[in-house]
């Protein structure tokens, strides 16, 4: 059973289907704009010139008006000799006439004097006094623009629909028009929703993240033509819901909203538009963005996107950009798709269409997609993506290397010249900055070092930035082998120092893993270096105290609390929730707390076969034996091993 403020899905519809129920609303408006702020925006009429461009036969160089029969079997050894009459200034309404035997002085862009036909350029004259040489003669017409050369009185000079750029302006001015009749720019009003909205630039309290949909919907409806404004980040409360909602929607031409839109019981978009309007979709067969709601209220259509990032802005592209290019003139974009293999093997989800980011790079066998697996949570995965497949609502898994076809996100890609997949680390910052000085571009994927090495197997990456703990103590070296990748070139990077992090001042005196029994710690994920390193010590702690592993870790509290990076070990112990954790000594001393060390920690890259030769990993290679890297390395406090 469902109540007014806590409602299920009820039938999901196809993208189709949704963006129908907008229908409607798929409405223009005209407006006429002075003509210097008409750039980017789209002609309502067709333009129709009233005058003739130019006016009148105008001069096209600077010399002399003639008549061009008195300059024929004129040359350098015999000059014609004409008589000036005059002289004629741009603006200047022809007070002379030419004559036979005369010419007039003339700049460009002036009026032609009755009588003449041509212009001999100045270059190919000389004066004395007031007569003119002529060392080179002109036929009838040359240098003389005529009346209505350019444009005709009543000739079409721009259809309606054409997007307004400096080169359909200089053609309106030309014209003479002072007002250009646009379609008028929808005003799109963005609503955040959320308690955990903060706006960025304020200090983010607990629990709290920053307002990332407005921002990226804003950019999105100027792209596409319309003109945003920011409502702000409304509080989860039915009240402040509906005040918004009926600003809103009285004053916009279209109100986007994002958050509240799923089947949780704090929710209560799709009840607030109940209330105000009414609701024509609650679901959509896609992901992502499922929890999506189409409606009207005021009689303007509504749609609430969902509150995860990469889910707003996909429904954002998927169903709002096109009413939006509709109500604003913009011409549809041309969609250009590419043909690709997928990296790996990807599971879908039945029952929904799924519109997959994958980046691309290209291989021996033509270009491959390797999907970028994050989550609609995050905001990288679209700024990582080149564009998306899409996958029909009956495919439950596409195998590794079946081809796809990849729809672009912009027109060209640029691929980088090394893709670095692996670990994150702030190394590869600097070497990318570094990469970039030599003129070559990088392109980082954090995968964890695992990740790394897998996609050093298949092809995909050309280095694999790694820091993985084998059993035996030794980093890196043994996973070429196990994990298959034999033939790739393992170079060694720097050196981290690991160990244990703790509240500035050290409070509880911990001196090492021995300590960490009866106290807080936050753990790292399973799977990254330092977790394995943790485990490691932990065993060796247990065998020497002669209890159970299992038994062990059972004393030590938040040891199942896995945080995903280095800086949210600080955070937690910043925070006070957490005593202890391990990581590397750059977190702690930028982060001020103290750090008691364990080990060092080699950071190396594996590097393809494949690649070895191209220039862009010959730079990688000089850099790591640079000089210049080696201290930014020691800014960082990491060490150079090799
Ligand atoms: N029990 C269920 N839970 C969820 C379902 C479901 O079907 N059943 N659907 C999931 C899916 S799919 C999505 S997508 C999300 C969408 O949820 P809502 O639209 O209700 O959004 P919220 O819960 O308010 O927020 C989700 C997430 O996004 C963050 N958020 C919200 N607004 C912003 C913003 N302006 N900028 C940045 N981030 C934002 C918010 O903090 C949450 O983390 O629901 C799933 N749950
Ligand atoms: O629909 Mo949600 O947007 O799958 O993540």
């Amino acid at each position: 059973m469902s109540n007014s403020s806590r409602k299920e899905f009820r039938t999901l519809v196809s993208l189709e289907d949704a963006r129908k129920a907008l229908l409607p609303f798929y409405k223009t408006a005209e407006e006429q704009v002075p003509l210097p702020e008409c750039y980017g925006r789209t002609l309502a009429r067709n333009i129709a010139s009233r005058v003739d461009v130019p006016g009148f036969d105008r001069a096209s160089m600077d010399g002399f008006a003639v008549k061009a029969r008195d300059t024929w079997g004129a040359d350098e050894a015999e000059p014609r000799s004409l008589r000036i009459a005059g002289i004629i200034h741009a603006g200047d309404t022809p007070a002379v006439k030419v004559e036979p035997g005369t010419a007039v002085e003339i700049a460009t862009g002036a009026m032609m004097p009755e009588g003449a036909n041509a212009v001999v350029m100045v270059e190919q004259t000389d004066t004395e006094g007031d007569t003119v040489n002529i060392r080179k003669p002109v036929s009838p017409g040359e240098n003389v623009m005529h009346a209505g050369a350019d444009v005709m009185q009543g000739e079409l000079v721009l259809r309606k629909g054409t997007r307004l750029t400096s080169r359909e302006i200089s053609v309106l001015a030309a014209v003479g028009l002072k007002e250009v009749p646009v379609y008028r720019r929808p005003g799109v009003a963005i609503i955040s929703t959320g308690n955990e909205i903060a706006s960025p630039g304020e200090p983010l309290k607990p629990g709290q993240i920053y307002d990332v949909n407005a921002y990226a919907v804003g950019a999105g409806v100027i792209e596409n033509g319309g003109e945003p404004c920011y409502y702000g980040i409304v509080r989860d409360e039915p009240d402040a819901f509906r005040k918004a909602l009926l600003d809103a929607s009285t004053k916009a031409d279209l109100v986007l909203t994002s958050g509240s839109t799923s089947a949780g019981a704090s929710d209560m978009m799709f009840s607030t538009v109940g209330g105000v309007g009414k609701v024509l979709v609650h679901g959509i067969k896609i992901k992502p963005g499922k929890p999506t709601i189409i409606g009207e209220a005021n009689g303007r259509p509504f749609i609430g996107l969902p509150g995860y990032p990469s889910s707003a802005l996909t429904i954002f592209n998927e169903v709002a950009a096109p009413l939006i290019r509709h109500m604003s003139g913009h011409p549809e974009p041309e969609r250009s798709t590419v043909k690709a293999k997928m990296a790996l093997t990807l599971q879908s989800e039945a029952g929904r269409e799924v519109l997959q980011p994958v980046g691309l790079t290209r291989t021996k066998d033509g270009l491959a997609a390797y999907p970028i697996e994050k989550g609609s949570g995050a905001v990288t995965s679209l700024r990582d993506a080149d564009g998306y497949v899409e996958i029909g609502e009956d495919v439950h898994v596409i195998e590794e290397g079946s081809e796809v076809e990849v729809r672009l996100f912009s027109p060209v890609i640029s691929f980088p010249d090394l893709l670095i997949i692996g670990s994150h680390c702030l190394g590869i910052d600097v070497i990318t900055d570094l990469m970039g000085e030599k003129g070559f571009t990088v392109r980082s994927i954090n995968v964890g070092s695992l990740g790394g090495f897998r996609s050093i197997r298949k092809g995909v990456a050309d280095v694999a930035g790694v820091h993985l703990l084998d059993e035996s103590g030794v980093y890196n070296e043994p996973f070429l082998k196990s994990l298959g990748i034999g033939d790739a070139t393992l170079v060694k990077g720097y050196i981290r120092e690991q160990g244990i992090i703790v509240a500035r001042g050290n409070p509880l005196h911990i001196r090492g893993i021995a300590d960490l029994p009866g106290k807080r710690i936050v753990n790292r994920t399973k799977g990254s270096g330092t977790r394995t390193l943790f485990d490691m010590e932990l065993r060796k702690l247990a065998a020497e105290k002669g209890v159970p592993f299992e038994k062990l870790i059972e004393s030590i509290r938040g040891y199942d609390v896995e945080a995903k990076t280095h800086s949210a070990v600080a955070a937690a112990i910043i925070a006070g929730k957490a005593d202890a954790g391990l990581g590397i000594k750059t977190v702690a001393v930028q982060n001020r707390l103290d750090f008691i060390p364990l080990r060092d920690e080699e950071y190396d890259f594996v590097i393809r076969k494949e690649v070895l030769d191209r220039p862009a990993t010959k730079a990688f290679l000089e850099i790591l034996k640079s000089k210049e890297f080696d201290a930014e390395l020691q800014n960082l406090g990491y060490r150079l091993k090799i």
